[in-house]
C-alpha cells in the first residue's frame, strides 16, 4: 500500500483543465508556504479556493513529482485577497482583475454573496451600469451551478462531464431537477448505470417503492434488453425482471408500467399473442420501418419486358451465363419494388449484384451502394468496382450533443438523390438504422437488400434481415447453389456443411481449411501463438498483422482477455525505447492492433489527404502509431484514419490480435485462426461456428475440440429476439395501430 498523504492549502495557479471530465493539474500554496503540483478530478477550480487533499506521490517523467489527489474536500476562498484572485481568474467572463479588484474593495467578505444573491447591487460601483451588474451576475450564477452541479455529483463518484450534459438537457435549474429525481441519470442522456443512480437515490432517501424508482428501472430493463437485441419485451417478462430488480411487488410495478405509457415514454401493444412493451423509440423506428417498406412495395416498377433483352445483353457483357435464380434475381430488380437476395458464401450474391448494378444503369437509374460497416462497404466497392460507403455515412449521421442521440440528416425532408439503393451485409442492420435508411428514400426508390440471413444477426436490436424474409411479403430469393469456382475451397464447402448441422470435414487438412485437434485449452494456446508467429507467417508466407485469431468467448483461457494478452508478448514484445501505458490491467504499446469498443462520436481524425471527419464506432480496428513522452496521448491509426486519444480514453479501446467471433461479423481476414472450445453454452452454437468459419478468405485454421466444433454445429439454437417486424408487416391493415 502507498502512504496517503494529506495537503492543505490555496490554489496559487490553475495549469490545465479539460473541462469534459474534471482532470485538473493546478499548483497548491500550502499553509505551510510549499508549493506543491496537484493532478486529479477537479473540476470548475480556480486560483483562491481553500482544498485539502488526500492522496499519493507519483512523478512525472516530464514534470517530476505531483500529488495525485484521491479525496479533496475544497471551500470557497474567504479572505479577500483569495476572494480577488478566484474572482479574477475568469471565473466569470466580463470580469477582469481591474472590475475584480473594485468589487472586492467594496464588498469584502460578502462578495461572493451579493454576486449570486444581490447582484442590482453591483451598480453601487463606478462604472457598473445596471445591465452590465445583471449581466455579471447572471454569469456567476451559472458558473456556481454548474460548480455545485459538479461537487454533488463528485460527491456519488459521477464525472463532471454528466454536469455539462445536465445543464444542456435541464438548464441552471438542472442540480434541482437531478435532486428531485436522481434516476433521470439513467435514461439516455446521462447513461449512468441503474444499479449506481439507485444507490445514489436510495442514499438521498428515496424510498424504495417510488414511482420514480420504479419507472427508471422499467425503462432500464427495456434499455438493457435492447442491448441483447430485444426491440420489446413482453409485458409478463418485464414485469418480472423489474420486480426482481427492485425486490418490489406486480401491483406497483405495473402501476408505474400504465404511467409510462401514459406519458408515452412506452408504448404496449399486442403483437401476435403476446403484450409488447416498447421504448418509444423503438416502437417508433419498427412501425415506421414497417409503413415505409409496405408503400415502396407498392410501388409499379414494372419494367420486366425491358428486363428480358438487358439481362441477355448483360450476360453478354460480362461474358457469364446466369444460373436460374441469378437471373430471376437480375429480372426481378427490374420488375418489383424491393427485393431480398439471400445465400451462403460462394453462392453467387456478388455477381449477381454486379448484374444488378448494370441493369440499373441501362435503366438510366441513379444508383448508391452500401454497407453496414466501414470494411463491408471497402469490400463492396472492391468487388463491383463502384462506390460504395457506409450506410451511416450515406445518410449524414451526425451525433447532436444537446440531445445526446444520433441525427441523420437524410430524412424524408432532404431525401437522398438515389433511384435505386443497394445493401449488402442486411443481416448486421439493426431496426433503428433500417428505420433511418427507409426515411431518407423518395417514394419510387428500388431497393435491393443482400446478405446471408444463416450469420449472426446484428449487435443492435432486431432481427431485421429474417424477419423481412420469413414475412414472405417481400420477393426473395435464395441463391443455394455453390458454384464451381468456389466448390474448390474447403472453407466454403465447410461452411455449408456446418449451415446444414454437419460437421465440418475435419480429417481433410489440405487447401484451405486445416484443423489442430487440441483438447487441452494450454495447448490450443499454444499452438494458437505458434502459429501466429512462426508457423503461418514462416510457411505459409502470411504476415502476422494479416492474420486475425478469433473466439467465441471473452473469458477462459482461449478468451479474447487472455489470447490478447498473450499475443501481444508474442507479436509486440516489450522493448527499451517502445513506449506503453500501464491501463488498469492492460499494457497498450507502440504497435499494439486495438479495436474501438462503443460508439464515440467525438474522436476527430484526419487522413493523410487532409480529409477530416469525426466519430468512431464500436468495432472500428486499428493500431497504436504513437505514445507521447508524458504518457498522456496516444495516436490511434485507424486505416489511415488518424486520430488523437487522451489515455482516459483507453476505456473505449481494447486489445484486437484476437476478437469475439460477434465482433469480426461482417469482416473478412485473409487467414483466421479460430479457437474452438467448450465454453458458455449460449455461444456453442451453429451461427458462431458459422459466421467465424465465413470470415476467412485463403486460410482457415481451427484450433480446439472436435467434440465442441461437433456439437456447435448440430445446435441450431438461436437466441429469440422480440421483434414485431415479420408480424407487422404481415398483419399491416387488419392492426389497430
Ligand atoms: N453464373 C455464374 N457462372 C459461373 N461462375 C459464377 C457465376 N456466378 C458466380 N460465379 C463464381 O462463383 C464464385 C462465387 O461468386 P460470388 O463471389 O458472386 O458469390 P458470393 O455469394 O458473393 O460469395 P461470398 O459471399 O463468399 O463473397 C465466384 O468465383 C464467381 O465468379
Amino acid at each position: 500500500m502507498e502512504e496517503l498523504i494529506c495537503r492543505e492549502g490555496t490554489v496559487h495557479s490553475v495549469i490545465f483543465q479539460n473541462a469534459e471530465n474534471g482532470y485538473t493539474v493546478l499548483r497548491l500554496l500550502t499553509e505551510e508556504g510549499e508549493v506543491v503540483t496537484v493532478v486529479g478530478c477537479i473540476p470548475c477550480v480556480a486560483p483562491g479556493e481553500h482544498l485539502t487533499i488526500t492522496g499519493t506521490w507519483e512523478v512525472h517523467p516530464q514534470h517530476g513529482e505531483q500529488l495525485k489527489a484521491q479525496e479533496l474536500e475544497r471551500t470557497l476562498p474567504e479572505e479577500e485577497e483569495d476572494i480577488f484572485a478566484y474572482l479574477s481568474s475568469g471565473v466569470c467572463k466580463g470580469v477582469g482583475p481591474t472590475t475584480a479588484r473594485r468589487i472586492v474593495d467594496r464588498f469584502g467578505l460578502e462578495t461572493l454573496d451579493i454576486l449570486e444573491a444581490e447582484p442590482e447591487r453591483l451598480q453601487e460601483i463606478r462604472g457598473i451600469t445596471a445591465k452590465k451588474a445583471m449581466e455579471i451576475g447572471e454569469l456567476f450564477r451559472q458558473h456556481m451551478g454548474l460548480r455545485r452541479l459538479m461537487e454533488f455529483l463528485s460527491r456519488y463518484q459521477l464525472p463532471p462531464v454528466l454536469a455539462i450534459r445536465l445543464r444542456q438537457q435541464y438548464g441552471d435549474g438542472a442540480i434541482r431537477v437531478v435532486e428531485k429525481n436522481p434516476y433521470l441519470l439513467s435514461d439516455d442522456v446521462c447513461g449512468v448505470d441503474f444499479s449506481v443512480t439507485d444507490t445514489m437515490a436510495l442514499s438521498m432517501g428515496f424510498a424504495e417503492d417510488c414511482t420514480e424508482r420504479l419507472e427508471a428501472a422499467l425503462t432500464f430493463e427495456l434499455t438493457y434488453n435492447e442491448n441483447n437485441g430485444h426491440v420489446f419485451l413482453p409485458k409478463d417478462k418485464l414485469l418480472a425482471a423489474t420486480c426482481q430488480l427492485l425486490g418490489c411487488g406486480i401491483e406497483q410495478v405495473e402501476a408505474a408500467l400504465d404511467a409510462l405509457a401514459e406519458h408515452h415514454a412506452v408504448v404496449v401493444q399486442r403483437i401476435a399473442n403476446v403484450e409488447a412493451v416498447y421504448l418509444r423509440r423503438l416502437w417508433e423506428a419498427e412501425t415506421s420501418a414497417c409503413t415505409r417498406l409496405l408503400a415502396l412495395l407498392e410501388m409499379d416498377a414494372d419494367e420486366g419486358r425491358f428486363a428480358d433483352r438487358t439481362v441477355a445483353e448483360i450476360e453478354k457483357e460480362q461474358g457469364i451465363t446466369y444460373a436460374p435464380l441469378q437471373r430471376q434475381a437480375v429480372e426481378l430488380a427490374a420488375k418489383v419494388g424491393v427485393i431480398l437476395l439471400t445465400g451462403g458464401p460462394g453462392t453467387g450474391k456478388t455477381t449477381t449484384v454486379r448484374g444488378i448494378v448494370a441493369l440499373f444503369q441501362k435503366m438510366g437509374l441513379n444508383i448508391v451502394l452500401a454497407a453496414p460497416t466501414g470494411r463491408a462497404a471497402k469490400r463492396m466497392s472492391e468487388l463491383t468496382g463502384m462506390e460504395a460507403q457506409t450506410v451511416h455515412r450515406l445518410l449524414g449521421m451526425t451525433w447532436n450533443e444537446a440531445a445526446h442521440q444520433v441525427t441523420f440528416q437524410k430524412t424524408e425532408k432532404e431525401p437522398l438523390e438515389a433511384e435505386a439503393v443497394i445493401v449488402d451485409e442486411m443481416s448486421m442492420v439493426d431496426v433503428s438504422l433500417f428505420s433511418a435508411l427507409l426515411r431518407a428514400l423518395r417514394p419510387g426508390t428500388r431497393l435491393v437488400l443482400v446478405g446471408d440471413a444463416d450469420q449472426l444477426p446484428s449487435v443492435g436490436a432486431g432481427n431485421v434481415f429474417s424477419d423481412l424474409i420469413r414475412s414472405k411479403k417481400i420477393e426473395t430469393v435464395f441463391l443455394r447453389e455453390v458454384f464451381r469456382q468456389a466448390e474448390q475451397s474447403a472453407i466454403i464447402r465447410n461452411a455449408h456443411r456446418v449451415n446444414l448441422g454437419e460437421s465440418p470435414d475435419l480429417k481433410g487438412n489440405q487447401g484451405d481449411f486445416f484443423f489442430l485437434c487440441r483438447r487441452d485449452a494450454q495447448r490450443a494456446v499454444a499452438t494458437v501463438l505458434e502459429l501466429c508467429k512462426t508457423r503461418l507467417p514462416d510457411n505459409m508466407h502470411i504476415p502476422a498483422e494479416q492474420i486475425q485469431v478469433l473466439t467465441p468467448t471473452r473469458k477462459g483461457p482461449c478468451g479474447t482477455i487472455n489470447l490478447n494478452r498473450l499475443l501481444q508478448e508474442a507479436l509486440n514484445p516489450r522493448t527499451p525505447g517502445k513506449r506503453e501505458i500501464l491501463w488498469g490491467e492492460r499494457v497498450f504499446r507502440v504497435g499494439d492492433r486495438i479495436m474501438q469498443t462503443r460508439n464515440d462520436y467525438d474522436v476527430v481524425w484526419q487522413k493523410d489527404d487532409g480529409t477530416v471527419g469525426t466519430g468512431m464506432f464500436n468495432g472500428d480496428v486499428g493500431r497504436i502509431a504513437e505514445i507521447d513522452a508524458g504518457g498522456e496521448w496516444l495516436a490511434l491509426d485507424f486505416d489511415g484514419r488518424k486520430a488523437p486519444y487522451s489515455v482516459e480514453m483507453l476505456s473505449e479501446i481494447d486489445l484486437a490480435y484476437a476478437q469475439t467471433v460477434h465482433k469480426a461479423q461482417g469482416s473478412e481476414y485473409r487467414c483466421v485462426v479460430l479457437a474452438a472450445l467448450p465454453s458458455a453454452p449460449s455461444l456453442m452454437v451453429r451461427g458462431v461456428l458459422y459466421t467465424a468459419l465465413t470470415r476467412a478468405r485463403e486460410l482457415l485454421v481451427i484450433v480446439g475440440d472436435d467434440a465442441a466444433i461437433r456439437s456447435m454445429a448440430a445446435n441450431d439454437r438461436q437466441q429469440k429476439r422480440y421483434s414485431g417486424l415479420k408480424w407487422r408487416l404481415c398483419h399491416a391493415g387488419d392492426a389497430s395501430e
